[in-house]
């Protein structure tokens, strides 16, 4: 049984088409990621399957049973992590917790629910509404996972939250997956997405663009990586060198430096010792991933440009570690 499914799913507010004919699987177990630019329709399509808005067409269900008709035997099983999450100023953030366990008629420990979401006791017992962003967010985390939910439904779950918290909401997600939780969160912070998910569906202007892992995607826009070599003379023989292996395109030569494009992972080596063979000495060498930027801006038409955080996915390997494949 999948977790999500959802068929032809969509929502029109006037003319506006907030989620158009969408049809996703999530399957039981996944860590999924819902990725899009900021209007792309991922609250809209949170809201349908938790019942808070109207499909205009199409359906869905989740854990098998259908957002429209059974939605109440689907609220026990599901944690929610709303967007925009409202806390009660004036009530602790223990009675908070405290208030989801009653709500869910949970038999939860508070404490051990604080405790992992990074709430010190001290905190806990302070008023929700002295908390900052982070802690409301780690606060709201807490509330969605009373009653050990089967699924966890979670709303740009990052969002406030400090590097540091960042990798706890991570350890989190993980943790809670290993229990055999799916996560389906949304965010348009990519890096956040790839650190966590199995597989993410990427969302624009309301349609559904991709679902693939990371990797998938990386390889479906033709993006490898670039490999930049510095050589030991001039860079021109080696491109010649280079040039016609399967695998590599692009290749440039400046000054000592040759930069081609690797399409095939596996080419990688196949110009290391290509060079070698041609008794061309590499000095230095490093590898850039095709960027989660890039990435992101083929899918979704640029309109995610300025909501990465943290800049390109970048892996740079020094020549070292293949240095002993190539002879000086
Ligand atoms: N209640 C509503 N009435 C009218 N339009 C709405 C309503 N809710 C959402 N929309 C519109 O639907 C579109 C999708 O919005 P939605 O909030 O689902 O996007 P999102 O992907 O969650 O964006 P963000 O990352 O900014 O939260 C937007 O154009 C938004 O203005």
């Amino acid at each position: 049984m999948a977790a999500i499914d959802t068929t032809g799913l969509t929502k029109r507010y006037g003319q506006l088409t907030a989620v158009d004919d969408l049809d996703l699987t999530v399957e039981e177990g996944e860590v999924f990621g819902f990725l899009g630019p900021n209007g792309a329709g991922k609250s809209t399509t949170i809201n349908m399957l938790l019942d808070f808005a109207r499909p205009t067409a199409g359906s869905a269900t989740v854990l098998g049973y259908d957002i429209r008709d059974e939605a109440d035997a689907i609220s026990p099983r599901v944690g929610v992590l709303p967007e925009g999450f409202d806390i009660y100023p004036r009530l602790s953030g223990r009675r908070h917790i405290e208030f989801a366990i009653e709500t869910k008629a949970a038999d939860d420990d508070p404490a051990v629910l604080l405790d992992r979401v990074g709430l010190s006791a001290e905190d806990a017992a302070r008023p929700a509404g002295d908390y900052s962003k982070g802690m409301r967010q780690r606060l709201a985390t807490g509330m969605a996972l009373v009653g050990d939910p089967d699924l966890l439904i979670m709303d740009e779950p990052s969002s406030g939250l400090d590097p540091h918290g960042i990798r706890e909401m991570q350890e989190l997600v993980r943790t809670e997956a290993e229990r055999g939780t799916t996560v389906f969160f949304s965010s348009h912070i990519l890096e956040h997405v790839e650190a966590v998910c199995d597989r993410v569906g990427v969302l624009n202007e309301g349609a559904l663009v991709a679902v693939d892992t990371i990797e998938g995607l990386r390889e479906s826009i033709g993006g490898g990586a670039t490999m930049e070599l510095t050589l030991a003379d001039s860079a021109d023989p080696g491109a010649d060198v280079v040039d016609s292996i399967a695998g590599v395109s692009g290749v440039t030569a400046s000054g000592r430096t040759l930069e081609c494009t690797i399409t095939d992972p596996a080419a990688k080596a196949g110009v290391v010792t290509a060079l070698d063979d041609a008794g061309v000495t590499i000095r230095d060498m490093r590898i850039e991933d095709v960027s989660l930027e890039s990435l992101f801006t083929t899918l979704t038409n640029g309109e995610g440009q300025t909501e990465t955080e943290t800049g390109s996915a970048r892996e740079t390997a020094t020549a070292s570690a293949m240095e002993s494949e190539v002879a000086e």
